[in-house]
């Protein structure tokens, strides 16, 4: 009876805590407001939060209740309250009734808000949970020998942490990673964020940075970052509030000065440093104010200076209420005091799951101390490796040097300490999975975040997108020069053919009529089998996401190639039209300039398609050049007399069609008015075209 009282009593204090943030939040007065941001963001200090932390424990055991009202403040309460629990879920002392009631009370309540900012997608605050994680990997297609490449991992991670996992150079550390973001499913054991499982709908909420993050390199820092706002924020935004979004993440992460700068990272495109873009990908990712940010090796390549920054960063962003888990390398000591919680992984095992700061402590209680001052991460990793010098070992490894010998000791205390300490956190979990699931209860999982842009303005977005990543390409005088040089060249060669020139005449002409119907098809096929296999690593990041449509991203790709590759031809028959003396009338001059674009039209569709057929450049261009090599033969200009067994492919073929059609703008009688060839052309269009849309869609989104 008492229990309850008091429990009763603690979910009255809370009640008053929640009333008085939702006062607070309703406050209509601008100044209001802006006051609760700073004192919000003032809270945040750490200085601070170890006061609010003291308080929050005078609250648990009932005294002074009635000081506690701000909103910064019972926020902090909140994430220290956790943080609390946990401390003692993994200490020896079972936690009061009164704790996990607050606990589930907690995970009901919590809502977020970015550095103050309105939290766009409603999201709530994750407590990210998982017990026993295998996954293995088939080594072979006799299905038989399997790679354990995690192995029974288990630990937790509330909202307002930062979790690192640690480890030696293939532990496992991207695999657990990548399992604990949903972006790969796990063998076995169990993956919960706020007791649910995961389901698409967390994929808004859940926040990815890769460790070769992906951006488009000749778009600068603030286009990039406008851009992902554009498409991913949700609709119920305007496009002002959307761009400003993109510009509070670009000055929270300090981008200002680089903002105009090119990311650049391809091959001859200078761009911004490599912290800088790393940045820049962090910052595409806290744009839609994820619950759950996943960062691989954030500070891989950086200076100590720059990965602390970035990892200070990160606490900042875990302070905001988020939950963050990252894999780290060799950090520096600095920054590892930095990380909240610790899992220490060794051939996919765990070593070590707890407190960051107690890993030493731990280690040193089984025996393992360093005898020379080290870093502690440094310590760890060696441990983590079998590498014993310059350790103090316990007596059972006393003659065992070896790497499988320290690894299995080190195993074996981790599993008989885990034992005890996992068991008591496992019940303590069944508990407020059962308080949070009672009958009525909504889980914040359920209101999955906004979809972002419509399709119509995920299409204009990419539209305009990719003009600005390939202005390069429309600006560089290469294809064109290119352009110009063979039609000078044909032109020449073909110099005033009059097809009643000579008795020969007409034949060559046909010869020139059929090299354009070539040209025409091979130059836009070679272009566009690139476009997908180039793309693909940043097309299936967006996909991953659900950033746009397919079809928005097709339509708009299609569409942003256009005026370059119809620009081309125009150049090339005018230069080229009146050298060999082709039809002198306006009607034959643009008739053939039509037929030139329908051509490239569907041999762009036929390129694209290849391309996402195989997503790789070298299987792509093999099977383009097979193609159109069958395209060009069966075409019409070198044999009139098929077989009749290969006779079909000549309605296939591209150039039959353009070259029939180009025969007829020249030499037609206009009975015919080329109805049949227009009509296989468009067809070729739409059919190459809905082949691609497919391809894409089953085109595979795990991580590589
Ligand atoms: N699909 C796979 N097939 C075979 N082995 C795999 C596969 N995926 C991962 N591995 C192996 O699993 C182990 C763990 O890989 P993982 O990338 O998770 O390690 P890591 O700790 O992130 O390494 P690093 O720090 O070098 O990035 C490695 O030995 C790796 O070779």
């Amino acid at each position: 009876m008492e229990e309850t009282a008091s429990a009763l009593d603690l979910s009255e204090n809370y009640a008053k805590i929640n009333q008085d943030n939702m006062f607070r939040t309703n406050a209509k007065h601008d100044e209001k407001k802006k006051l609760m941001l700073a004192d919000e963001d003032n809270c945040r200090s750490k200085t601070r939060n170890s006061k609010i932390k003291r308080r929050s424990l005078d609250l648990i055991s009932n005294k002074d209740t009635s000081k506690i009202t701000p909103l910064c403040k019972a926020k902090s309460f909140n994430s220290h309250f956790v943080a609390e629990m946990f401390d003692e879920q993994c200490s020896d002392n079972p936690p009061t009734n009164e704790k996990r009631g607050l606990l589930s009370l907690y995970q009901s309540n919590s809502s977020s808000s970015l550095h103050g900012l309105p939290d766009v997608t409603k999201s709530g605050k994750f407590l990210l949970y998982f017990k026993d994680v295998n996954y293995n990997v088939r080594l072979n297609s006799s299905k038989i020998v399997e790679k354990h490449i995690v192995q029974g991992v288990s630990g937790s991670i509330f909202p307002g942490e930062v979790l690192a996992l640690m480890g030696p150079s293939g532990g496992g550390k991207t695999t657990l990673l990548n399992l604990l973001s949903g972006r790969v499913k796990c063998d076995g054991g169990i993956i919960t964020y706020n007791d649910r499982l995961y389901t698409k709908s967390l994929k808004r909420r859940i926040g990815f940075v890769l460790q070769d993050d992906t951006v488009f390199p000749h778009l600068t820092v603030k286009e990039t970052l406008t851009y992902s706002a554009l498409l991913r924020l949700p609709n119920s935004l305007s496009k002002q509030q959307k761009t400003e979004r993109a510009m509070d993440v670009l000055s929270q992460l300090g981008l200002e000065k680089c903002q105009n700068t090119m990311v650049g990272g391809n091959k001859g495109v200078r761009g911004v440093s490599g912290g800088e873009k790393k940045r820049v990908c962090i910052g595409n990712e806290i744009l839609l104010n994820p619950s759950l940010l996943f960062l691989d090796e954030p500070t891989s390549g950086l200076d100590s200076t720059t990965a602390l920054r970035i990892i200070q960063m990160l606490q900042d962003i875990a302070q905001g209420g988020k939950t963050v888990v990252t894999t780290i390398h060799q950090p520096s000591s600095r920054l590892f005091s930095i990380f909240d919680k610790l899992i220490l992984l060794s051939n996919g095992c765990s070593l070590y799951f707890g407190k960051a700061s107690d890993a030493m402590r731990y280690f040193s209680s089984i025996g393992c101390l360093p005898l020379i001052a080290m870093n502690p991460a440094e310590f760890l990793i060696d441990l983590a490796s079998g590498n014993v010098k310059d350790k103090s070992l316990p007596s059972e490894l006393q003659h065992k040097f070896l790497p499988s010998d320290v690894h299995k000791y080190l195993l074996e205390a981790y599993e008989s300490r885990a034992s005890s300490t996992m068991e008591k956190m496992m019940k303590l979990d069944e508990i407020t999975t059962l308080n949070y699931h009672k009958p009525g209860r909504r889980s914040n999982m359920s209101d999955a975040g906004e979809c972002g842009a419509s399709w119509i303005a995920q299409f204009c977005i990419l539209f305009r997108r990719g003009l600005k990543e390939r202005r390069h390409e429309y600006l560089s005088s290469l294809r064109v020069i290119q352009v110009i040089s063979i039609a000078v060249i044909t032109g020449s060669i073909w110099w005033n053919t009059n097809a009643t020139s000579s008795p020969n005449s007409p034949q060559d002409q046909a010869g020139l009529l059929f090299f354009i119907s070539v040209y025409w098809a091979f130059f836009p096929v070679f272009t566009a089998i690139f476009t997908f296999p180039l793309e693909r690593a940043m097309l299936s990041k967006e996909r991953s996401v659900g950033m746009y449509k397919v079809s928005a991203y097709l339509v708009a790709r299609n569409a942003s190639d256009l005026p370059l590759d119809l620009l081309l031809p125009v150049v090339f028959l005018t230069t080229i039209y009146f050298m060999v003396g082709l039809k002198h009338t306006f009607a034959a001059f643009s008739l053939t300039l039509l037929s030139i674009f329908l051509s490239i039209i569907a041999a762009q569709g036929l390129g694209l398609s290849i391309g996402a057929a195989f997503m790789d450049v070298k299987k792509a261009t093999t099977l383009a050049s097979v193609t159109v090599m069958t395209f060009m033969l069966s075409g019409g200009f070198f044999i009139t007399r098929v077989p009749r067994f290969m006779r079909w492919v000549r309605y296939i073929s591209l150039n039959y069609h353009t070259y029939k059609l180009l025969l007829r703008i020249q030499y037609g009688s206009g009975e015919d008015g080329g109805g049949m060839e227009v009509g296989a052309m468009v067809v070729m269009i739409i059919a190459y075209r809905l082949l691609t849309y497919v391809l894409l869609r089953r085109m595979s989104l795990a991580p590589t």
